[in-house]
């Protein structure tokens, strides 16, 4: 039902090659997982992410859970009927967007009150309302409902924050009942080693399926980033896949391959195509500039991706200028392709023992803001 197995394992530097086995199919690791927050990646088909090279999507408990309801998704059959995805889906628990979207009124032990963002409604999340709505949804990963600490913080907040993260990842465990769907814990702990190993032992005492690393990637320093990865890498299970959230930046993708993550999550590409920033071979563009006026090549030459192989750099910018859907639609598009075949290509590497030579080449090419 649920497994996940090592393929290589490059020697330098710890990256991963896996396979994780799903109910609705395996996954080859490492891998991008697109962000479908209101159960689309927005502006995508289920047919075009395939031909992307989509593997797993994610959707958001916070947002389906106001709207509309897990009941209805429920109705429909569950997420995969409801948006027509085959392939695995996974679903965060909401706890990191009551924190960063809603009204928060209050947090206690107990669990979080909040107020919507969308019609000021209050609502009580907890731990085993989280686990009931993602067992209503569906995916065939849940989360559990974890308290993430905003950076920069205290290391007595982040503390309290750990001590809570442990105490309702066993509520969600006990409340997880659906066999055809595994629950990943969250490490948090912020910036602060000691608190890291303190939280990573407590879930791996209560023995997860798969782990998150949390906390990260809301602001803090990409060395902070590293070497927080550097501290979790040797204690995670190894047989176990580690999924660092809201990661990220092609830099940050392929230095998180190399610090034994498996698994990441991103709005960045969907968000950034939508503006017209593009990531190409060559670094970030934005598509508006004039210099790509009259620009008849491909957006990125290195690509081979549906937008790459038909549209030039000059039609693009003319429909992000003119405001026309189809300029978001084919810069997310590409966004996307790049960072699945980015994480594609890191895996290659990995299995044929030239990953260092990889990352080596990338980082080269792929000077942050080239254009
Ligand atoms: C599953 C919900 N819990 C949960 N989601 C997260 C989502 C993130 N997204 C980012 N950067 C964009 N950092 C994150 C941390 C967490 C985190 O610590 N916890
Ligand atoms: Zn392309």
């Amino acid at each position: 039902m649920f497994d996940y197995r090592l393929v290589a394992v490059c020697p330098h530097t710890g990256a991963r090659a896996g396979e994780l086995v799903t109910p609705h199919g395996v996954i080859e690791t490492p891998v991008f997982m697109p962000v479908g927050t209101q159960a689309t990646v927005k502006a995508m088909t289920p047919e075009e992410l395939v031909e992307l090279g989509a593997q797993i999507i994610l959707s958001n408990t916070y947002h389906l859970y106001l709207r509309p309801g897990a009941d209805l998704v429920a109705e429909a059959g569950g997420l995969h009927r409801f948006m027509r995805w085959q392939g695995p889906i996974l679903t965060d628990s909401g706890g990191f967007q009551v924190f960063s979207l809603s009204a928060l009124r209050q947090i206690s032990d107990e669990g979080v009150t909040f107020r919507s963002h969308r019609d000021g409604s209050s609502h009580f999340m907890t731990p085993e309302l989280s686990v009931a709505v993602q067992e209503k949804l569906g995916g065939d990963i849940a989360m559990c409902f974890d308290e993430c600490v905003p950076w920069p913080t205290t290391a007595e907040e982040a503390d309290r924050a750990v001590s809570r993260t442990t105490a309702w990842a066993r509520r969600c465990l006990e409340a997880h009942g659906r066999e055809d769907q595994a629950l990943f814990a969250i490490v948090q702990g912020s910036v602060f080693e000691p608190l890291r190993l303190r939280s990573a032992s407590e879930l791996i005492e209560l023995d997860f399926p798969g782990y998150a690393i949390g906390g990260l990637s809301v602001g803090e320093s990409h060395d902070a980033m590293y070497r927080i990865l550097d501290v979790l890498n040797p204690v995670l299970p190894r047989h176990k896949p580690r999924y660092l959230m809201g990661v990220g930046f092609p830099t940050n993708l392929v230095e998180g391959i190399a610090r034994g993550v498996d698994m990441f999550d991103c709005v960045l590409p969907s968000r950034n195509g939508r503006n017209g920033t593009l990531f190409t071979s060559s670094g970030r563009m934005n598509i508006k500039g004039s210099r790509f006026e009259r620009d008849f090549g491909p957006l990125d030459e290195a690509c081979d991706c549906y937008v790459c192989r038909n549209y030039s750099r000059a039609y693009v910018r003319h429909l992000h200028r003119s405001g026309e859907i189809l300029g978001a639609r084919l810069c997310t598009w590409h966004n996307l392709h790049f960072l699945v075949h980015l994480v594609r290509k890191a895996r290659k590497a990995i299995i044929d023992g030239s990953f260092p030579d990889f990352r080596r080449r990338f980082l080269e090419h792929f000077m942050e803001g080239a254009y």
